[in-house]
């Protein structure tokens, strides 16, 4: 199983109703890239990342991380896994600190190892001096950050992050950014979401772009991108441009 993906989704349905939010995802993610996945408001990225962690049940398909059925063996397969997901709810009436500690200490990691995880990744995350707070007080960056650390503090191989950046200062961000290259260099595999493109240019080898529940493009970066940028290749695949003309009750101004 060394050489086969980190993440590979087959045949993915999932509907709401009548809504088909996921319309037959075929996915590859490479072990050891760093992987991009954008499309449009509701595109179905949310759903698929859902159903790629064990957190919502396929209609129909298979999700296969590191060459392991993951709705086949949930408990085995998700311990591999560090997920943020979207709209995190946390256990808020827990400190910073404990709330990793309790995350840690899920995964079935010694009280030693995660104390020393965790003061690590505080400091990486820039959360110390907020480590004795109640989450709930905390800022919607700051809590965007202490997730990613519960995500973090089991040294998972695959990593699914949805919209880590959102909310996010810059400097927070670089150094998030820093913390997942290095992850991705010392092996393991980063999926995040994003509808930042320059972002995903920059910081992702790889990229699928989703529509309406459908992969419209997957590969490298290059691939994808062609000779244009990665935002000029989403416009053309995804369309949808509208000009602002419509909106005649908006213009302020009497002449
Ligand atoms: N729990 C739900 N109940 C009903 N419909 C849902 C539910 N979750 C998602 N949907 C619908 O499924 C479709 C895909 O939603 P999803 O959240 O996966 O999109 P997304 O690509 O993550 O969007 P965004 O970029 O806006 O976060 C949308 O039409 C959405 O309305």
């Amino acid at each position: 199983m060394s050489n086969a993906p980190a993440l590979e989704l087959r045949g993915l349905w999932r509907k709401f109703g009548d809504k088909i939010a996921v319309s037959g995802i075929d996915l590859v993610v490479p072990a050891g890239s760093f992987y991009g996945l954008v499309g449009p408001n509701g595109a179905g990225k949310t759903t698929t990342l859902s159903m790629s962690t064990g957190l919502l049940q396929p209609d129909f398909g298979t999700v296969l991380v590191h060459g392991h059925d993951l709705w086949a063996n949930p408990i085995e397969v998700k311990a591999m896994l560090g997920v943020l997901p979207d709209g995190v709810r946390l256990f808020d009436r827990l400190t910073g600190e404990q709330l990793i500690t309790y995350a840690g200490l899920l995964q079935g990691l010694d009280r030693e190892t995660v104390a020393a995880r965790a003061t690590d990744l505080l400091a990486a995350l820039d959360l110390t001096a907020d480590a004795t707070k109640l989450v709930v007080e905390y800022s919607a960056g700051m809590t965007k950050k202490v997730a990613l650390a519960c995500a973090l503090v089991h040294a998972p191989r695959l990593l699914v992050l949805d919209e880590p950046f959102e909310a996010v200062d810059p400097v927070s961000a670089a150094n998030i950014r820093d913390i997942l290259g290095s992850y991705v260099r010392s092996g393991g595999t980063v999926i995040v979401s994003s509808h930042v493109m320059d972002l995903v240019q920059r910081m992702c080898d790889h990229v699928a772009v989703i529509a309406a529940g459908h992969v419209l493009a997957a590969g490298t970066i290059d691939e994808v991108r062609g000779d244009g940028s990665l935002e000029d290749r989403f416009v053309d695949l995804v369309g949808g441009r509208v000009s602002g003309e419509g909106l005649a009750w908006l213009r302020t101004s009497s002449d």
